[in-house]
């Protein structure tokens, strides 16, 4: 499943009974809370990176992919609009590394 697939059923569960899925009661509770879970994730994946527990940290970075996308969804913000800021940013800094070449390279 890719990361726009999650976000996509995310974005389905705000019209759902939030008793049918985890997803949808977490959003029916609101953005400052769908922010509050995304931080304490975020405080979990630290914890398992600073242990350097490999399998606890991928665990945990799954819940963080998983949060922040609840948390975009909660403010109607696009995954593909971070995808293409992240886009945009690589194009930046193509830009930066042709500028930085000796020009005979
Ligand atoms: N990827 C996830 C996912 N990752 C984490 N979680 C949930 O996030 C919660 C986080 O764990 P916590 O221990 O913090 O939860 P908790 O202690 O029960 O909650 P609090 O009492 O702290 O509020 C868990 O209950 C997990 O079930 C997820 N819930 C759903 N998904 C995916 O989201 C999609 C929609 O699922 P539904 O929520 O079932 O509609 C499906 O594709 C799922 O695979």
């Amino acid at each position: 499943m890719t990361l726009e697939d999650l976000y996509d059923i995310i974005e389905a569960r705000k019209t759902a009974d939030p008793d049918s899925s985890w997803t949808a009661k977490l959003l029916s509770k609101g953005p400052e809370k769908c922010a509050e879970k995304f931080g304490e994730e975020a405080v979990e994946a630290i914890i398992e990176a600073v242990k350097n527990d490999k399998q606890g940290l991928t665990g945990e970075a799954a819940d963080v992919l998983y949060h922040l996308l609840v948390m975009l969804a909660s403010r109607d913000v696009p995954l593909g609009d971070v995808l293409d800021e992240l886009a945009r940013r690589q194009g930046q800094s193509g830009l930066t590394e042709k500028a930085n070449r000796p020009s005979n390279t």
